[in-house]
């Protein structure tokens, strides 16, 4: 992978911050976008900009072609069997409410349950509480290891003839694990229950296959793969789409109303309510197509380099401890971590004050945190132009807070490690 040849896409690269070189690590955040996908959004504006689906005219044409074409392109991104299963929502978190708004409902009731993890993202964590809650049905959390790897045997246990839905993040974005989708999926159909997996942080940084994954959903957001904000995906087995209920209601999703009823539009657009982002849309198509021209195999491989690297030279130092699978066991690019008693917000201004950005705080995690027994952690996470350099400015950057820790702590910035 041409990192170098790379970064000349990216022109936020040529940044400065405070007089220092931005170093950009907070890409499980939101990663920064190529030209090649901005460009898009001029173009779109500037040359075919319409409403889709309504118009009988060329620019709506267009504008239509255009956005529906882009379902195929990020259906075929992960494997799924066309537009039809490739569901475009505002983000990842609204692609997981969709789910469980429009399946939870119907299958779920007391007795049944609802099986996640302790590592979710509260886009999945709060909204299954909160349809179990409306529903009468449990919520089951599989357990954690000490090593930021699931519980497989507690996995065993809780997911039983009682669950109807599985819901699990691919990969954490905050220990960086790789969970075993695959075998989690396999308990689930082997108890008649289906799963949905969070992709926010697995479809941006390697080859991902329903399939393979045996996913019945999968949510994704556009920013996190070098596409727009504004836009998400969910993708959805056919069938289980063909059941589900929508849960926005409107313009585009019907096909007949009456006053008294309606029916729906054809797959996908029966869940898209409303005029779409449609140049979003468009954009993300074209993110698709930046990212399988590096490979994700490509990018997988440079995001795990530079993950362990980090992870060895932190394993030098005895004031850092890392969070999440140890160095030599696959994880994603991102590594989470606290120094000492410094407190994460101080270490993170120290690091902007250099131009390094990392997040600080619980990465809406709290839960996890708590299992972690801290208060919040530092992540530092990378992408495909992230380089060796820029993990040694931050490695720096970590040296320079250390020493200056006693003046950290006497200040009256430092926090009672409240993130
Ligand atoms: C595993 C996982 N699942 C869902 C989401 C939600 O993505 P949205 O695009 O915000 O809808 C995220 C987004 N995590 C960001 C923002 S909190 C982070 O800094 O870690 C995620 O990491």
């Amino acid at each position: 992978m041409d990192v170098e040849s790379i970064r000349e896409d990216f022109p936020i690269l040529d940044r400065e911050v405070g007089g220092e070189p931005l170093v950009y690590l907070d890409n499980a955040a939101t990663t920064q976008t190529p030209t090649q996908v901005s460009r898009t959004f001029t173009e779109y504006y500037d040359e075919y900009n319409a409403n889709v689906h309504r118009g009988i005219h060329q620019l709506s044409h267009e504008a239509s072609v255009a956005y529906e074409d882009a379902h195929d392109r990020l259906a075929e991104f992960v494997g799924a069997d066309g537009r039809e299963e490739m569901v475009f929502t505002k983000n990842a978190t609204e692609a997981v409410n969709l789910v469980a708004h429009g399946l939870g409902h119907q299958h779920l009731e007391p007795g049944t349950a609802v099986v996640t993890t302790e590592m979710e993202h509260h886009a999945s964590l709060v909204t299954w509480q909160q349809i179990a809650e409306r529903t009468g049905a449990e919520v089951r959390y599989v357990e954690v290891e000490d090593d930021g790897t699931l519980d497989a045997e507690h996995a065993k246990e809780v997911i039983d003839e009682d669950v109807e839905i599985v819901s699990v993040a691919h990969v954490s974005n905050v220990l960086g694990t790789v969970n075993p989708v695959r075998e989690l999926a396999d308990l689930a159909h082997d108890n008649g229950a289906v799963i949905l997996v969070d992709g926010a942080q697995s479809v941006p940084t390697r080859p991902v296959d329903v399939t393979d994954l045996g996913a019945d959903f999968l949510a994704f957001s556009g920013h996190k793969m070098a596409g727009p904000t504004g836009i998400g995906c969910l993708y959805g087995r056919r069938d289980l789409l063909e059941e589900m209920d929508p849960f926005l209601y409107g313009g585009e999703m019907i096909r007949h109303v009456t006053f008294d009823e309606a029916t729906w539009n054809d797959l996908p657009w029966k869940f898209e309510a409303g005029t779409p982002p449609i140049a979003e849309g468009i954009a993300l198509a074209a993110a698709a197509d930046y990212l399988d021209d590096i490979g994700m195999d490509a990018v997988r491989r440079h995001e795990d380099e530079l993950a362990q690297y980090l992870l060895d030279e932190l394993a030098e130092r005895e004031d850092v401890e890392a969070y999440g699978p140890p160095a030599g066991v696959e994880r994603t690019g991102l590594v989470s971590f606290n120094v000492g008693d410094v407190h994460g917000h101080d270490l993170s201004e120290i690091l902007d004050d250099r131009g390094v950005a990392v997040r600080a705080g619980d990465h809406c995690t709290q839960p996890l945190h708590d299992v972690l027994d801290i208060p919040g952690s530092v992540r530092a996470s990378f992408y495909v132009y992230t380089t060796r350099e820029e993990v040694d400015a931050l490695l720096d950057g970590i040296e320079d807070a250390a020493e200056r820790r006693d003046g950290l702590l006497a200040s009256d910035r430092y926090h009672d490690r409240v993130f």
